[in-house]
């Protein structure tokens, strides 16, 4: 009990950062139960439900929305991990052009039903109209055999077979789930998170959903759950577009498929099969049939589960964070250092060391005195930059016998409130997180926002506001909320001697030896005192409490009490503890309000609390766009919230994964993502720092935030690292409103902001496994370099011979061959950036913060392509609003030596154009033109092939888009 595992990736990861090698794998060793019930830990030994008979289909009805039947046991019940239903309901619907439901439940819906829970989850998925689709509309067919029941679904158009379960036997019992749909071979699939691993999975993977807080393991079930899978398949063509090649070229497509649930599930990808098992629950199944375009695809995913959030502007500006800041004088420091060496900096960041005796919703009133933390606040008020602090997911349970514990509202209030999970029997679950022993709201309680709210609100007085209206802090960063606990279970029922001021683990910075302290063994706040205390202040509260006190127990199922939650009999492949579903976090046999048992519920809670907390900031600062940043998410997660890729380390690999994260999470309608740039754990160094501040220059979300007891590594403390972070944040903060249209782009369409090379170049199955390049948005190719010791970097120039590329840097077109990785000089302080002929990219004058940029004037870039044409677009508003009085959206369009721009909307961004660079003209211009009216000041550089038009000014000096122009060459 309580033995963390090492850090498999530490040792392993550097000889395969793919994650798909063998010995990368936990080897299982045999689980010894705890109650007597067998476990089966049979990842390694797929089942297959080969012991089953499946289901026969009976009733069959079908219409033009879809088909329903009952689905009825084949022979006797094979009891594989729990007890067979015998009879199921089957009801497929076609909800939109693109995508068909498939609802399996048992007939007397006594499983649980997560798509019932709207008061959990919401997405438009449940709002499709079905009104005027019919079988003959949409772009699928469902087909199923009867006997056994098996069905499979065909995108019309091309015939492609999408999801199929035929020769694979259906398993539906209380507490396990089997789906097997048949794959073509070497299939491309993405998604799945979250987990650590390249890009594209492969066909040598389990993947388990088990939201679970552990750093960076390989290939294991990490703080997310995004049961969704695009599948990318390319098919050759006989023709060659390649002149002078004998290159074979493809058409490809794809398609999306998703599993709704929250309960714990494996997913088995496998070089024949990709297998569901589900530890209960039902099964929801969406297919969606996709496009020859990827990027669509993702599309219809991302606007059926809701699309992301609009971030605010000064968001995309860079964020300084360290667990061990040890006061507020610590955090000026870095700020005056920052400003010192020139190195732009957005946001300070505040992890628990702000907080007294590190309890949520508190102020250190010694080390993060009031009036400092004023000063704190009007010095980056008035400087245009922002403060954010951490807030947990455990709340501090206060202790009863110890009267200064009593001034603890948020325990109190909560407690009172009763809107604590509780274990079983109706006792408040208590865990242990870095306060000790904590209490973890019900996120999905009715009254919890108003709690949850008051928080909040308290926090904001305690950092010295003296308004309702007036937050100090810009965000609100959440922090251990799978919800992560340290103890094994409820600690108060199971763990007798463990004090709790200290969590059973070695924390980073402390000695080795002793591994474990208890400073205080018997001392009164040891577990068994301390819950006979609660339970002693549990009863005064059932006697004096006006309403009564709510007694919850698990739910009995159908089929009897569920065997065993704790220890379901089969064990999905859960990371921690030897596959111990109590491990490291809330257990699943905690209950909520109603009695609906966490196991039902568990990979949601990060998103209840995000949503909860959205809530609460909209409603504390009505009209601002709230920003959250948490640690825990699930599908639709984005809606409410960014999400950063918890515990890295700093090394190599490290930063490499971030790559796959980002373009994971992207895909899945979280755009606004990155990771602890330079690394968490660990001590980063120079060189990795230096590459790592330049990747995160073009992550959606940068931020630099290492652990207590790492060396610091703020940029400004390596000459190189200072000097790396400089020159990508002046590209950086350039592109802004680039990088904020892209935001707008996202969360209006489903876009990616950081994109996959094969969702623009989607004909090429050579990128289908490129996640060492990416894109950001579809005009700009980073090549960052991932290795050590190396001042080069190979890459990819994707597309066919008529694709352009241009350098960033020294604004020439690059010499590519197709399918060529091309070997590019990568000085330390360099990242290689690549323009796509064909683009116009809108920038402004790079400035200390993004206020500031925003008051510069803009430039446009224009890449052109082989034929001289390029398009791009802006999107620009207040920066902060929900609903902002004023919008404004620009085309930008370039041909026949023009370049247009015309403007939608009434935001007038006021700062006038300054220079217009077009890149690939091919000779000097006679004369240049704005408006028909002759500029004078333009230069024709004609060893890059560009046109570089300056001084625009004097003709758009009331906004650079208030009026449509065209330049002319
Ligand atoms: O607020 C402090 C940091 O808290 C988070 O990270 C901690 C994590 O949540 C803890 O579980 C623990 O991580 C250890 C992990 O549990 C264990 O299995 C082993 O892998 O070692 C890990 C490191 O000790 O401690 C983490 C902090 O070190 C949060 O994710 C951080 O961003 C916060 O800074």
């Amino acid at each position: 009990m309580g033995s963390f595992p090492s850090i498999l990736l530490a040792q392993n990861s550097s000889s395969s950062p793919s994650g798909t090698d063998a010995s990368y794998r936990v080897i299982p060793t045999p689980y010894t139960p705890q109650n007597g019930i067998q476990q089966n830990v049979s990842v390694y030994e797929p089942y297959r439900g080969n012991e089953c008979h499946g289901y026969r289909a009976k009733n069959i009805s079908e219409s033009q929305k879809g088909i329903t039947g009952i689905l009825e046991l084949i022979g006797s019940p094979c009891n594989a991990y729990g007890a067979d239903y015998p009879y199921l309901f089957l009801n497929v619907t076609y909800e939109t052009e693109e995508r068909v439901h498939i609802s399996i439940r048992d007939l007397n819906s006594s499983q649980f039903q997560f798509s019932k829970r709207h008061d959990v989850w919401q997405a438009p998925l449940y709002y499709a109209s079905t009104s005027s689709l019919n079988k003959s509309n949409v772009f699928y067919e469902f087909s199923f055999n009867a006997d056994p029941f098996e069905f499979w679904i065909t995108r019309k158009t091309d015939g492609e077979v999408l999801f199929d379960t035929r020769g694979n036997h259906l398993v539906f019992e209380d507490q396990y789930i089997e789906l097997t749909t048949n794959m073509v071979d070497d299939y491309n699939i993405y998604g799945l998170a979250e987990t650590i691993h390249g890009f594209r999975l492969g066909n040598n993977l389990t993947r388990t959903f088990w939201n679970n807080d552990e750093a960076s393991p390989l290939d294991r079930n990490m703080y997310g759950t995004h049961p969704y899978y695009l599948e990318q398949r390319y098919k050759p063509l006989n023709s060659s577009n390649f002149t002078n090649s004998n290159q074979t070229t493809y058409s490809s497509s794809s398609h999306g498929v998703l599993m709704l649930t929250a309960n714990g599930m494996d997913v088995l990808l496998r070089p024949k099969y990709l297998q569901y098992r589900m530890i209960g629950g039902v099964i929801d199944l969406y297919v969606y049939s996709g496009s020859s375009s990827p990027k669509e695809t993702t599309k219809q995913y991302i606007k059926s589960i809701g699309l992301p959030q609009m971030q605010q502007y000064w968001t995309l500006g860079y964020h300084m964070c360290r667990w061990g800041y040890q006061n507020i004088t610590e955090i000026m420091r870095v700020r005056e250092r920052m400003h010192n060496s020139s190195i732009p900096i957005e946001t300070f960041w505040s992890d628990v060391d702000y907080m007294h005796n590190l309890r949520d919703f508190t102020v250190d009133p010694t080390s993060y005195p009031r009036d400092q933390f004023s000063q704190f606040f009007h010095e980056i008020e008035s400087s245009h930059q922002h403060y954010i602090p951490i807030v947990d997911a455990g709340v501090y349970a206060a202790n009863p016998t110890n009267r200064s514990d009593d001034t603890y509202g948020p325990f109190y209030e909560g407690f009172e409130k009763d809107l604590f999970l509780k274990n079983p029997d109706g006792s408040i679950y208590i865990g242990e997180v870095w306060p000790g022993f904590a209490v973890f709201p019900d996120f999905i309680h009715p009254n919890v926002q108003e709690y949850w709210k008051h928080g909040i609100q308290n926090l904001s007085y305690a950092f010295g506001s003296n308004s309702s209206n007036y937050i100090p802090f810009s965000g609100l960063w959440l922090d251990m909320n799978e919800p992560s606990s340290f103890c094994v279970g409820s600690c108060g029922s199971e763990l007798v001697n463990w004090n709790p001021v200290h969590p059973p683990m070695m924390l980073p910075g402390e000695s080795s030896s002793p591994v474990f302290v208890y400073p205080n063994i018997s001392n009164p706040s040891n577990t068994t005192e301390f819950y006979s205390a609660y339970t002693a202040v549990l009863s005064q509260y059932h006697a004096t409490a006006t309403t009564s006190f709510q007694t919850v127990h698990s739910t009995p199922g159908p089929l009897g009490d569920k065997p065993n939650i704790n220890h379901p009999p089969y064990a999905i492949n859960q990371e921690q503890g030897n596959h111990d579903l109590a491990n490291h976090g809330v257990s699943p046999n905690a209950t909520h309000y109603d009695g609906t048992l966490r196991y039902n519920l568990f990979n949601v809670y990060g998103y209840t609390e995000g949503k909860v907390t959205h809530q609460a900031l909209s409603e504390l600062q009505p009209g601002r766009r709230p920003f959250i940043l948490t640690r825990s998410n699930f599908v639709g997660t984005g809606t409410y919230a960014a999400v950063w890729l918890g515990d890295n380390h700093s090394n190599w690999p490290n930063m490499y994964f971030s790559i796959p994260g980002m373009l994971t999470y992207n895909m899945l309608g979280i755009p606004m993502v990155g990771a602890d740039v330079c690394g968490f754990a660990d001590n980063s160094n120079e060189e990795l720092c230096a590459r790592w501040m330049e990747l995160g220059a073009f992550s959606p979300f940068y931020r630099n935030h290492n652990s207590q007891g790492s060396s610091l590594q703020e940029p400004y403390l390596w000459g190189s690292v200072a000097e790396a972070s400089r020159r990508a944040m002046n590209i950086r903060y350039s592109l802004l409103p680039y990088w904020y249209t892209l935001l707008n782009q996202a969360s209006s369409e489903g876009n990616t902001i950081v994109t996959p090379l094969f969702f623009e170049f989607p004909d090429e199955p050579h990128l289908a496994e490129a996640d060492r390049q990416f894109m950001v948005g579809d005009a700009l190719l980073v090549s960052p370099v991932l290795d050590p010791n190396t001042t080069k970097v190979n890459g990819v120039f994707p597309g066919n011979e008529s694709t352009v590329w241009y350098d960033w840097y020294n604004h020439t077109a690059i010499e590519h061959k197709p399918y060529e990785n091309k070997t590019m000089d990568a000085p330390l302080e360099h990242i290689n950036v690549a323009i796509r002929g064909s683009k116009v990219i809108p920038m402004q004058q790079p400035a200390y913060t993004t206020e500031e940029t925003r008051e510069n004037p803009f430039n446009l870039l224009v890449a052109l392509d082989k034929q001289g044409t390029a398009r791009g677009s802006l999107y620009a508003d207040d920066g902060v609003s929900v609903t902002p009085n004023a919008t404004l959206w620009v085309d930008f369009s370039a041909k026949s030596n023009e370049l247009s721009s015309v403007s939608f909307g009434n935001y007038n961004v006021r700062v006038p154009l300054a220079n217009v660079t077009i890149l690939g003209v091919s000779s000097s211009p006679k004369q240049v033109q704005f408006n028909n009216e002759a500029v004078m000041s333009y230069n024709y550089i004609n060893e890059t092939k560009e046109l570089i038009i300056t001084k625009l000014e004097n003709f758009t000096s009331i906004g650079a888009f208030a009026k449509n122009w065209t330049v002319s060459w």
